[in-house]
This record gives structure tokens, C-alpha cells and sequence, in this order.
């Protein structure tokens, strides 16, 4: 169940809509408010999920090995300008005691933490943290890699800038080696 209130977010669109000048009576922007409202739910989604609650399918599979999804695209908006940022998350760990989750469960927490005003640093250790909490796995190492829109189409405007965020855990921060390995996998 979405806690969307549509009726709220169609008055403040219009309400926008008259403050920039424009006519929201006019065709091509009558129904703009209810397609918003209809957007922001779909993009927002994360609010009501917990990424932890993914991970609560466990196979007791015995791979005390690194475990690497890359390359996991997400969309997201940022909370100082509700413009997009998107781009890609990759997710490493290193199991422990069979703790061993489905592989999209990874992929459903990106999208859990990722649907919500978010910052990029927040959606890395966020997912970290996460994984964590749930697997106690002997590592984790989360890069998040992203195009801010709040920093291409307006502001500073640097188009194909990207940002990079990491968040190390266990093994992670204490091996130069294994993050060193794990970079090289999300590189190629
Ligand atoms: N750390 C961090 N900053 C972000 C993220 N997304 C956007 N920002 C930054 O948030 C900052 C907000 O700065 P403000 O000075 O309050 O707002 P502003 O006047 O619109 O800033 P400019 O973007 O520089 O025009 C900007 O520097 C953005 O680049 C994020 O995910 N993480
Ligand atoms: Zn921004």
C-alpha cells in the first residue's frame, strides 16, 4: 500500500505550474498534477520498504568466497533539487556461516533504498549496512557510481561528471587486497 497522498502533491503542482507563469488549465498540462502524483509514487516507493527485509531468504550454502553483482542499474532522486541521479551500484560480499542470500535480493534492496529523496552517500552505506545487519557476512564493499542531474542540467552544469561512493565493511577495510580484487571485477 502506497501512503501517497495524490490530492496533495495535484494541488502543488498546480500550484507550481501558476507560479512559473504557466496556464495549468491549458491541454497539454490539465492532467499534469495527476500524472505527477502518479510518478511520485512510482518513484518513491522505497519509503515503504525496508532493504533489510530482502535478505531475509538465506541458503545455507557453504562459499566463505567473495560473491560480486555489478553493474545494478538505479534511478534515484536527489533531495536537495528532486532531480534525478541514476547510475549504477555494484555489491560485493564475502559470506559467513552459509549465509548466502538470493543473488536479486541484492538488486531489490538498490531499488528499496534508491526509490526515496535520496544522497548518494546515504544509498552506499545504507545498503552496507544492510547486509550486514542481515548476513553478518564476513565483508562487504558497496560502490555506487552516479550522474547528478542537479549538477548537469543546472547548477555547475559538468555533464558527464560522475561521482563515486564507497562504504567498506569487515574483511573490505581491513584488505587492500581484496577491495584492490573487487575493483578490478567492477573495471572490467
Ligand atoms: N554529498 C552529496 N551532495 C549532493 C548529492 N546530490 C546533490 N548534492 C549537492 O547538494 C548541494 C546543495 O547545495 P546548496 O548550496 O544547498 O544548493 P544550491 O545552491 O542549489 O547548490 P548548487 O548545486 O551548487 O547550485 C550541491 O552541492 C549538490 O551538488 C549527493 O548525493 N551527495
Ligand atoms: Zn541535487
Amino acid at each position: 500500500m502506497s501512503n501517497v497522498d495524490h490530492e496533495k502533491i495535484e494541488k502543488a503542482v498546480t500550484m507550481i505550474l501558476e507560479a512559473i507563469g504557466e496556464d495549468p488549465n491549458r491541454e497539454g498540462l490539465i492532467d499534469t498534477p495527476k500524472r505527477v502524483a502518479r510518478m511520485y509514487e512510482e518513484v518513491f516507493q522505497g519509503l515503504n520498504q525496508d532493504p533489510t527485509e530482502h535478505f531475509a531468504t538465506v541458503f545455507g550454502e557453504d562459499h566463505e568466497e567473495l560473491v560480486l553483482v555489478k553493474d545494478i542499474p538505479f534511478y534515484s532522486t536527489c533531495e536537495h533539487h528532486l532531480v534525478p541521479f541514476f547510475g549504477k551500484a555494484h555489491i560485493g560480499y564475502i559470506p559467513r556461516g552459509g549465509k548466502v542470500t538470493g543473488l536479486s535480493k541484492l538488486a531489490r534492496a538498490v531499488e528499496a533504498v534508491t526509490r526515496r529523496p535520496q544522497l548518494q552517500e546515504r544509498i552506499t552505506s545504507t545498503i552496507a549496512n544492510a547486509i550486514v545487519e542481515k548476513l553478518e557476512p564476513l565483508g562487504v564493499i558497496v560502490v555506487v557510481e552516479a550522474e547528478h542531474m542537479c549538477m548537469t542540467m543546472r547548477g555547475v552544469k559538468k555533464p558527464g561528471s560522475k561521482t563515486v561512493t564507497s562504504a567498506v565493511r569487515g574483511a573490505f577495510e581491513k584488505s587492500a587486497a581484496a577491495r584492490a580484487e573487487v575493483l578490478s571485477l567492477i573495471k572490467e
